[in-house]
């Protein structure tokens, strides 16, 4: 019988490293600079650091198999056998078989890699047919514990519950059109079974399973699918406690099957459902289990207001057998310490990156179990940042709140779409088909190393500014060369496309190391916006009409949309979104003018985050659509009927915005569409669209590179769909993480498909 209890925890902790170890050492492997074994050291290395700085902080129960060389769901499809036969028959070791369902070979695509619920985190999508054999396939997990234990530290092995696991799996190219990944639930709770007694035999007391899943809408049959599942599980003779986290958002009914399930714990993400900790008391069957209340948020940077959280715990004593405190959700989603960064004193104490948050848990768990008193410093000292950040002036600007008011719903509406096509066409006098890129080219490691000069001083502003310029010329000259119709700059100058902004406007702060992993070893420094948001001085004019100089051709205006740099920042969380996202709307505005009044003719404001923000719950899902396409066009209408403004949006679930795409009333849209070979066009028929549209004709994330007849063809497909006067040839994204050899040979290829599909048109 174990008997231990969890007491004060938290979800999963950052892995990249705190300094970026990780990506560095992945990156080396893979250019062929380092070997197998200087990788797995440098990953054992930061699996030790993790492990003692949880325990050094006094958490009482430590998440181990937080650890990934890419992503826990790739992990876990390898862990239990679904490997697909593809990457099998490469005859590649272990790791590098893992390597290759990640990022692809030469000869064989990566998988499917999609968003982690409303996260900018990204996880590959298993594979799961009929005949997928589930074996247990890996130890990872039993040999972490062990090399923890090995230290003295007695970790929790966090696994993808099995539900979770196959509900973001997709069905594989021998699954028939009926079958669903779900269909295989009671094979996978077979191997599941084996990994939780292997786990045991090895001394592991508790295992956290996570479900966040059911924080979206589940259908009966999902339900009872959770239900069947645990109740294996938990009838299970050899195996560890059970602790089944759900987080991201309101549980719904399966907070009430997993209450009544033979599990030992359940975590509760009381963060993005407070509403949770009304319902928990009146739950039955937690009485013999342990809740961990998650009261700090996991997922968003600002210090956790201690004495509310503690009033929250307080109405949940008694609710179940053990009332433990831990975060939201896993720490994987922010940086690992604010304490070396070097942001304004007033802000910085209002901020808990991982290792804050880490030390509020454990605050949580002491008051807790000792009474307020035995924290009361620590307390004080939340209550007064606390206290302090609701009252600064800095986060209120009268002038911005005074302009927003001020909107009316004429702002963000323009003349009818004929009256404008017909003053672009005139304006811009475009051939049929016109070709164009989405706006980024690549970010040679020059360019790079120009930033990191700049930032550390050995070189200044002008010669930086030169740099760039340079760079601009080289993009526009082999733009020209390689005969695109509409140019853009490159976006040389940005380190990336939400962060660059942020340093420009006015309610941001930016981080010098705040690195958050967005998917294997790439990684964003998500900026904080922490009050009013506007727009001192424009951002992006200079380096526009500097590109736009040096040709005839329409040069791009390129920004990005309110919604994308809300998604990718960490947002203020005491006000509604909606009235964040009208600020960060008026500042686009704002360059959108200055932009046109310096003789850009055309301007694209990227929304590739439309999607992401997109509510779990569908029953909040037209409240979230209106004020996204609201933020948009208000950024976008002031543009004179002349001025062709572009959208971009890049990940292909469309299905549930489809609407609101059309909704945007941009002139042109360009949209990914190669994998699903231009199907998304039928679908933006059928809701009406019938502006310009340019429907990705090649895979940028792949460095493959694609030959014109396979373009050729996909016009052709997408001219079955919409008629050449609306057809735009494009990629499906940015160039910026490709190389220039790959881009340079890709678009030659593009344009050459182009020029075929025109002279067919008549
Ligand atoms: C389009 N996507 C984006 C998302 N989120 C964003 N915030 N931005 C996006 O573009 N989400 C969805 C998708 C896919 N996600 C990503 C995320 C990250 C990358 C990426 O390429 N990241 C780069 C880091 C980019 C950056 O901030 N660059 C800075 C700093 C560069 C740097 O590390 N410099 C070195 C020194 C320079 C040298 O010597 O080379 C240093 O500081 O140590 C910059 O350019 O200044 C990454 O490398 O991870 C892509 C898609
Ligand atoms: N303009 C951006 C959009 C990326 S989604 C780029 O080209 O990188
Ligand atoms: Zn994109």
């Amino acid at each position: 019988m174990l008997t231990s209890t969890i007491g004060s925890t938290v979800l999963g902790y950052p892995r990249i490293g705190p300094n970026r170890e990780l990506k560095r050492a992945l990156e080396s492997y893979w250019s062929g600079s380092s070997d197998e074994a200087e990788l797995r050291d440098v990953a054992r290395q930061l699996r030790v650091g993790s492990w003692t700085v949880l325990r050094d902080s006094g958490l009482d129960s430590i998440p181990g198999n937080t650890f990934s060389y890419y992503d826990q769901v790739l992990d876990t499809a390898v862990t239990v056998g679904a490997v697909p036969q593809r990457y099998r028959e490469l005859g590649l070791d272990s790791l590098d078989t893992y390597f290759a369902m990640a990022r692809g070979v030469e000869s064989t695509p990566p998988l499917e890699m999609t968003k982690w619920f409303d996260t900018n985190y990204h996880y590959l999508v298993p594979e799961i047919g009929p005949d997928t054999t589930f074996v247990l396939s890996d130890r990872t997990p039993v040999d972490q514990f062990r090399e923890a234990a090995a230290l003295g530290i007695t970790t929790r092995p966090v696994l993808v519950g099995p539900l979770t696991f196959l509900l973001l799996s997709k069905s594989d190219g021998n699954a028939p059109e009926a079958f669903r990944p779900l269909d295989r639930i009671d094979d996978l709770v077979g191997v599941y079974a084996d990994l939780l007694a292997e786990l045991r035999r090895a001394g592991v007391e508790w295992v956290q399973l996570d479900e966040p899943a059911f924080a979206a809408d589940r259908t009966p049959a999902e339900l009872e699918a959770l239900r069947e599942a645990y109740r294996r599980l938990g009838s299970l003779t050899e195996r560890p406690k059970l602790l089944v986290a759900g987080y991201f958002g309101d549980l719904g009914d399966a907070l009430g099957v997993l209450a009544s399930s033979p599990i030992d714990g359940l975590a509760v993400d009381l963060v993005t459902d407070p509403a949770a900790a009304i319902s928990l008391p009146t739950q039955t069957g937690m009485q013999d289990k342990t809740l961990v209340a998650g009261l700090v948020d996991g997922r968003n940077i600002w210090r956790t207001d201690l004495d509310k959280a503690l009033t929250t715990a307080t109405t949940l004593l008694g609710s179940a057998g053990e009332l433990a405190v831990g975060t939201s959700c896993s720490l994987l989603h922010v940086p690992y310490d604010v304490e070396p960064e070097d942001i304004d004193p007033q802000i910085k104490s209002w901020l808990a990156f991982a290792a804050q948050k880490v030390h509020e848990v454990v605050t949580l768990g002491k008051a807790l179990r000792k009474g307020r008193g035995a924290v009361a410093t620590d307390l004080d000292v939340a209550r007064a940042a606390i206290t302090d950040r609701a009252s600064a002036d800095r986060a209120r600007d009268s002038h911005v709140r005074v302009r927003v008011e001020a909107l009316r719903p004429e702002d963000a509406r323009r003349a009818d779409y004929p009256v404008r096509r017909d003053a672009q066409a005139t304006t811009l006098g475009l051939p049929p088909l016109p070709t164009t890129t989405i706006g980024s080219f690549p970010q040679t490691t020059d360019v790079r190393k120009a930033r990191a000069q700049l930032r550390n001083g050995s070189i200044d502003e002008t010669i930086y500014r030169q740099r760039m310029r340079e760079e601009i010329e080289r993009v526009i000259r082999l733009q020209e060369d390689l005969g695109l119709d509409v140019l853009v700059h490159g976006e040389p100058e940005r380190n990336d496309m939400v962060q660059y902004f942020s340093e420009y406007l006015e309610g941001f702060t930016s981080t010098h190391n705040g690195w958050v992993q967005s998917y294997g070893s790439r990684c964003v420094r998500p900026p904080i916006l922490f009050g009013d948001v506007s727009r001192p001085r424009p951002m992006t004019v200079d380096w526009a009409t500097y590109a736009q100089s040096l040709t005839s051709q329409p040069v791009k205006g390129m920004l990005t949309g309110p919604v994308t740099i809300l998604a990718w920042s960490f947002v203020r969380d005491d006000q509604p979104l909606v009235d964040t996202a009208k600020q960060v709307a008026l500042a686009i505005r704002d360059e959108v003018h200055d932009l046109e009044t310096a003789g850009i003719r055309i301007v694209q404001v990227d929304e590739p985050a439309l999607r992401e923000l997109l509510p779990l719950r569908a029953v909040q899902h037209k409240e979230y659509l209106n004020w996204a396409v609201e933020s948009f066009r208000l950024a976008t209408s002031s543009a004179a009927d002349t001025t062709q403004i572009h959208t971009h949006l890049c990940y292909s679930e469309f299905g549930d915005v489809i609407d609101a795409i059309v909704a945007l009333d941009a002139d042109v849209t360009s949209i990914e569409a190669a994998r699903s070979r231009m199907e998304v066009l039928d679908d933006l028929n059928d809701v009406g669209y019938t502006k310009g549209v340019g429907p990705g004709v090649y895979d940028i994330h792949s460095p493959r590179v694609p030959q014109s007849a396979e373009i050729t063809h996909l016009l052709q497909a997408a001219l079955q769909a919409v008629p050449a006067e609306r057809l735009w040839v494009n990629p499906d994204c940015g160039l910026k993480t490709r190389s220039y050899a790959e881009v340079e040979q890709a678009l030659r290829n593009m344009i050459a498909a182009t020029a075929q599909t025109r002279a067919r048109l008549n």
